[in-house]
This record gives C-alpha cells, sequence and structure tokens, in this order.
C-alpha cells in the first residue's frame, strides 16, 4: 500500500457509516489539528438548500450521488483539511480514487448497536433530516441491510479504528495522537487483514 510521508499537506478523509461519527470527530478534529473542516453532507445541503431527505425525496437518491460527487471531486482537491464524508462515499470508486490522491482515509468503525445508540433519539434532532435511507420501514433492519452491502467498500481506507469504547472526543484525540506520535507515516501500527492499518489505540494517554 503506497503510504505517505509528509502528512502536513494530507487531507484527513472520514469514512464509514452513518451515525459513526463523521460529523462530530471531524469538527473536533478540526479544532485539535488547527485544519478546516468540509462536511460533504452539510455543503450539498447549503447548496441545494434543502435538506438531504428533500433531496432525495424530490429528485431522487441518483441526483443526490450526483451533488456528492462533485463536491467530494472539489474537497479532494484541497490541501491539509479535514473531511467528513456522507456513508455512501464509497458507493463511487471515483470518489475515493480522488479522496486518495491527497488524503489519509480513516475508518471510524462501529458496531451496529454503538450506532444505534449514536442515533437514538435522532428523531427530535436535525440529523433525522440527513438519512432517509435509514428511515424507510425498519431502522435497525435498513442498517443492517446497507453496512452489509457496504463492508467491503468501507475497507478501502489506509487505516481503521474501532470506536465503540471511545466517545467523539476520545476518537479525535487518538487520531491527533497518532498523526503526531508520526504512526500514520511510519507504519508503525499493526498491519490489518484487510488493505489498511489499524489503529490501536494506547489508554494509558485517553483523557478519562
Ligand atoms: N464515539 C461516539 N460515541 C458516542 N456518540 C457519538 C460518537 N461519535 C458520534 N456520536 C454521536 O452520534 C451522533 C451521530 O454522529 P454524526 O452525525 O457525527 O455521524 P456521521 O457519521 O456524520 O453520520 P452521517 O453519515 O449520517 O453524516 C451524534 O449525535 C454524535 O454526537
Ligand atoms: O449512507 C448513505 O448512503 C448516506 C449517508 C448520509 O451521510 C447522507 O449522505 C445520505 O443520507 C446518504
Ligand atoms: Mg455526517
Amino acid at each position: 500500500m503506497d503510504m505517505m510521508d509528509n502528512l502536513l499537506g494530507k487531507n484527513i478523509v472520514l469514512i464509514d457509516f452513518m451515525g459513526v461519527g463523521k460529523t462530530t470527530v471531524g469538527n473536533l478534529l478540526s479544532k485539535k489539528l488547527g485544519r478546516g473542516f468540509f462536511d460533504c453532507d452539510d455543503i450539498i445541503m447549503e447548496r441545494c438548500a434543502m435538506k438531504i431527505k428533500d433531496i432525495f425525496k424530490i429528485y431522487g437518491e441518483k441526483y443526490f450521488r450526483e451533488m456528492e460527487k462533485g463536491v467530494l471531486a472539489e474537497l479532494s482537491e484541497r490541501k491539509g483539511v479535514v473531511i467528513a464524508t456522507g456513508g455512501g462515499a464509497v458507493l463511487n470508486p471515483e470518489n475515493i480514487e480522488k479522496l486518495k490522491i491527497n488524503g489519509l482515509l480513516v475508518r471510524l468503525k462501529a458496531s451496529p448497536w454503538k450506532i444505534m445508540s449514536n442515533i437514538s433519539g435522532y428523531a427530535e434532532s436535525q440529523s433525522c433530516d440527513s438519512r432517509p435511507l435509514l428511515d424507510e420501514g425498519d431502522k435497525l433492519g435498513n442498517m443492517l441491510r446497507l453496512m452489509h452491502e457496504r463492508e467491503g467498500l468501507y475497507r478501502c481506507c489506509h487505516y481503521e479504528l474501532f470506536t465503540d469504547p471511545f466517545s467523539a472526543e476520545e476518537v479525535s484525540a487518538i487520531i491527533t495522537q497518532y498523526l503526531s506520535e508520526g504512526h500514520f507515516s511510519k507504519k508503525r501500527s499493526k498491519e490489518s487483514k484487510y488493505h489498511g492499518y489499524s489503529i490501536e489505540p494506547n489508554h494509558s494517554w485517553l483523557p478519562f
């Protein structure tokens, strides 16, 4: 695998399923690192002046995916920023190819029960407007089916971190620590059974 030597100009790109925490962690991480933060879903909503669920309802998923492809292509051109992708970014291999040109792709992996817990009560929050694919019928069933369909695609990332035991703040601290200690560039993480490397946090420095 092609690993980066100098990460300063590299984008940190957060990938994986809806509700794993890409937006929340991305925000925290960008502040810790003093980098700009861009959230693909937010940019799409801003440009369409519509909620994602309405874009899906009125224009359809295909239209949304074209918007997503355009926004991700633009974000791929940036340097040294943090990017939160939407959960479906991996569906188009072109998106991933472009994001990889100048990006370190970090998978925030979570179990279905962690995701359910993350998004529980989201009907009352604004985020229920951004996950229409979970909302038709049985939410847990939809989630398990989509996770299963996409599992192989999410393995495209350079690194993955299993986030179940951690808060969003801790996840962002782990990634910051990994960057500052040069683990990403020095390939010191344990090679995972997939294509990339698994991030294995050292609990001693975690802010408990
Ligand atoms: N590690 C975590 N532990 C507990 N809660 C978390 C964690 N990460 C995120 N959350 C919470 O889970 C919810 C969903 O997070 P967020 O919106 O960041 O997910 P996302 O991956 O961006 O989802 P989407 O792909 O739909 O945009 C938020 O309420 C957030 O505060
Ligand atoms: O996983 C998906 O396909 C999606 C995830 C969200 O982030 C949004 O991009 C949209 O709801 C589609
Ligand atoms: Mg998000």
